[in-house]
């Protein structure tokens, strides 16, 4: 049981009349219950670091003072206290997925884009390095997990067919959180687009209900069903990815608990396919104490989840900044919208490329708990990019 967003959808489109272009001042939001295209935009988020909050409340009062749908959507980074890209959209629309499916696979004389040229932050030798580093921190101290990520910028021969990579993201994860949020040019970068399909709802809440579905631990998917049900079941009788999943969801369950006069978190996971991987999965739904808690204070009580971040929270994130040596930006943050009910819907930033003209940025990270192994963690990373990689039919280990 999931929730809708509230109605205020005025029209349904297809991406027959959408351009690329038409995307840089648009926010899409697509999940199993919401089919959001924003555009519009009467106000958005200050660039430079602030307040979540203050934020959030100028841009409900311009939305307010304007007329305009009471919506604030978008991308909130990992640092919270970092800018945000959030928008104040004129107008909602509910576009026809039926539609866009179709014609992520309309034949075509589209040529994917070539790789030209790949960095790697750190590279896969560091990376490995950083994972037995962090298993050693972890048998050191109380340190229990911390998710480590990796970098890739990509340079390509041609832009990429946002459009179209849309419509295959949407084909082929029907059960994720397809988004396109529009971002600033900053002094370094010029604007482009935040794109993902992340399987992970951080939270939603409407009314009095919440819902949450925090995974953790991964296991290759394989086209073959025979070998797929293989993986799955190794996954369930890992210790390790047993582990690493239950530090996440009863890290999930206690952050919600003090909203909630009931909260529902199953001692089992289940398993959650997401392309080329599956997950370790548990579904929390919970019922608020209030029906006007604001899914913003759900939000910061939650972020950053041992999904992203770690166990104990403070010595992960030290643990993490010490470690990754990259800033994540919105990666693992989350991105969605909230309405001024305090209702919304937020999914954890996760399978993302920040698209600009000719250069991709993809992010991936992986939890490391005691017993963790740097090449397998690493391979984890490798597969979780390819939600993206594939999507926009690139290879990157042709260059
Ligand atoms: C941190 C990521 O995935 C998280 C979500 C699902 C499974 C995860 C894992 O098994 O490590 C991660 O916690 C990512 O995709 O970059």
């Amino acid at each position: 049981m999931q929730h809708a967003p509230a109605k205020i959808m005025v029209a349904e489109t297809t991406p027959s009349y959408l351009s690329q272009s038409d995307l840089m001042n648009r926010a899409l939001f697509v999940s199993p219950n919401t089919r959001m295209l924003a555009s519009g935009m009467a106000a958005c988020s200050d660039p430079g670091t602030g307040d979540l909050r203050s934020t959030i409340d100028r841009l409900f009062a311009i939305a307010r003072a304007g007329g305009h749908p009471p919506i604030v959507v978008g991308a909130i980074p990992f640092d919270t206290g970092a800018s945000p890209s959030l928008y104040v959209p004129r107008q909602i629309e509910e576009p026809l997925l039926a539609d866009w499916q179709a014609f992520g696979f309309a034949p075509s004389r589209y040529a994917a884009p070539k790789i030209t040229d790949m960095r790697q932050t750190p590279s896969p030798t560091d990376y490995r390095h950083a994972v037995a580093e962090g298993v050693k921190r972890i048998a050191g101290s109380p340190l229990e997990k911390l998710v480590l990520a990796r970098r890739l910028e990509i340079d390509l021969d041609s832009e990429p067919d946002v459009i179209r990579l849309l419509a295959t993201l949407m084909k082929r994860h029907k059960a994720s959180f397809i988004y396109s949020i529009p971002l600033a040019a900053d002094a370094e970068r010029d604007a482009g687009l935040l794109v993902g399909a992340s399987p992970e709802l951080l939270v939603s809440k409407r009314g009095n209900k919440v819902l949450a579905n925090p995974l953790a631990g991964t296991i290759t998917a394989d086209p073959d069903p025979k070998r797929n049900t293989r993986n799955i079941a190794e996954l369930m009788a890992s210790p390790k990815d047993r582990r690493e999943h239950a530090f996440t969801s009863r890290a999930v369950g206690e952050a919600l608990k003090p909203f909630c006069t009931s909260i529902t978190v199953p001692d089992e996971p289940s398993v959650l396919a997401a392309g080329p991987v599956n997950h370790l999965s548990t579904v929390i739904e919970g019922e608020l104490a209030s029906p006007h808690t604001n899914i913003l204070d759900l939000v910061l009580a939650l972020h950053p989840t041992p999904a992203v971040g770690g166990v104990p929270r403070n010595e992960a994130l030290a643990a993490i900044a010490d470690l990754e040596k990259f800033d994540r930006g919105l990666y693992a943050g989350m991105v969605g919208w909230c309405d001024e009910n305090g209702d919304g819907e937020w999914a954890v930033t996760l399978r993302c490329a920040e698209i600009r003209n000719r250069q991709i940025r993809l992010m991936a990270g992986a939890g490391i708990v005691a017993g963790s192994d740097p090449d397998a963690e690493f391979r984890e990373t490798e597969n979780k990019f390819k939600t993206m990689l594939q999507a926009l039919g690139l290879d990157a280990n042709a260059i």
